[in-house]
């Protein structure tokens, strides 16, 4: 089997939602798929209503084909902070076109402010590795890992866009979705996350290549691009009127600063650019006179973040048959 499902950017490309159909009848929601996490939760029938601010719920109860899988409960944090909590059903899952009968849907009997004023947010499908699903006694499976073994490849693709709907794609490679070729790199799933390491990256299209191994995780559900310090300092030398803002929480610029481009290295000879473009996120004032930076430090997670300001820019194919992960322009 293959699929093949829509996913739209949200204001200022913060997230992307993508259309899921749970139950019997089905039941229609708009959820965050999360390369960073490996949950399946969703707004539901036990979520408080003062915790509830326009977003579907699904509720188990009026599907007939919804089971409770009893005693199991599950608890989930952030890397932003936010959280969610709740119990466990077993209900039909649809996605482009692809489907599992008994997909693990974690329930939400509480979420946090954050989630609350993500108003067209109806939760989220985390895509990484089962290891670190957050479902008690009994860690649960994930959507793609539950639908591996029938996709004609045991991979996944995303093709995410700035300001336009892009694709996530299932057991296959659209050729017509990128150039060039695609450039594989080992992916390192000890820790749960579809981890790989860059050889290094170039500031400017006539900069010079900087040697420096970066480690981190390809993570649709995060917004930025969080890279070690030095990097991040080098970067915003670039752009004039830049600095650390921490009353902003990050690099600040003023918005018609010209923003250098940036070059992700990977493999042996490829490399990723990110217009400068998107190297700005949103303004943090009103008046749209300074921008928060799309590059970020990963001060404090352990790890870089390859978040959407860099996937946005890259095809990219999640290949669990050969833990690799795939990257090319487009
Ligand atoms: C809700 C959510 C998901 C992620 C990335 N895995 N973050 C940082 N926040």
């Amino acid at each position: 089997s293959t699929g093949s499902v829509v996913t739209t950017p949200q204001q200022y490309d913060v997230e992307y939602l993508t259309p899921v159909t749970i139950g019997t009848p089905g039941q229609n929601l708009e959820i965050d798929i999360d390369t960073g996490s490996s949950d399946f939760w969703v707004f539901s029938s036990e979520t408080p209503k003062s915790q509830v601010d326009g977003q579907t719920c699904y509720n188990p109860n009026k599907s007939s084909t919804a089971k409770k899988l009893e005693g199991a409960t599950w608890e989930i944090e952030y890397g932003d902070g936010s959280s969610s909590s709740g119990d466990v059903y077993l209900d039909k899952v649809k996605m482009g076109g692809v489907n599992f009968s008994s997909q693990a849907v974690e329930v939400a009997s509480k979420v946090s402010a954050e989630f609350t004023a993500d108003t067209n947010n109806d939760g989220l499908m985390g895509l990484a590795f089962g290891s670190i699903n957050q479902v008690r006694p009994q860690k649960q499976t994930t959507f793609f890992e539950n639908l591996q073994s029938s996709l004609d490849k045991p991979l996944f693709t995303a093709d995410l866009k700035s300001g336009a709907p892009g694709h996530f794609n299932f057991g296959y490679i659209d050729k017509n979705a990128y150039t060039g070729s695609i450039t594989y790199t080992p992916v390192n799933s000890t820790q749960g996350f579809w981890m790989w390491t860059s050889p290094g990256y170039t500031i400017g299209a006539s900069g010079k290549f900087k040697s420096s191994p970066i480690e981190g995780i390809a993570d649709t559900g995060t917004t930025l691009l969080l890279l070690p310090s030095s990097v991040v300092k080098a970067y915003y030398k670039n752009v004039s009127g830049a600095s650390y803002q921490s009353s902003n929480g990050g690099y600040v610029f003023p918005c018609d600063a010209t923003l250098p481009s940036f070059y992700v290295s990977v493999g042996d000879d490829a490399r990723i650019k990110i217009p400068g473009k998107y190297m700005s996120y949103a303004p943090v004032d009103s008046q749209g006179q300074n921008c928060f930076g799309g590059l970020q430090t990963d001060d404090g997670i352990g790890f870089s973040i390859f978040g959407d300001v860099f996937l946005k820019a890259a095809f990219v194919v999640f290949d669990a048959g050969k833990e690799r992960l795939g990257l090319a322009a487009k």
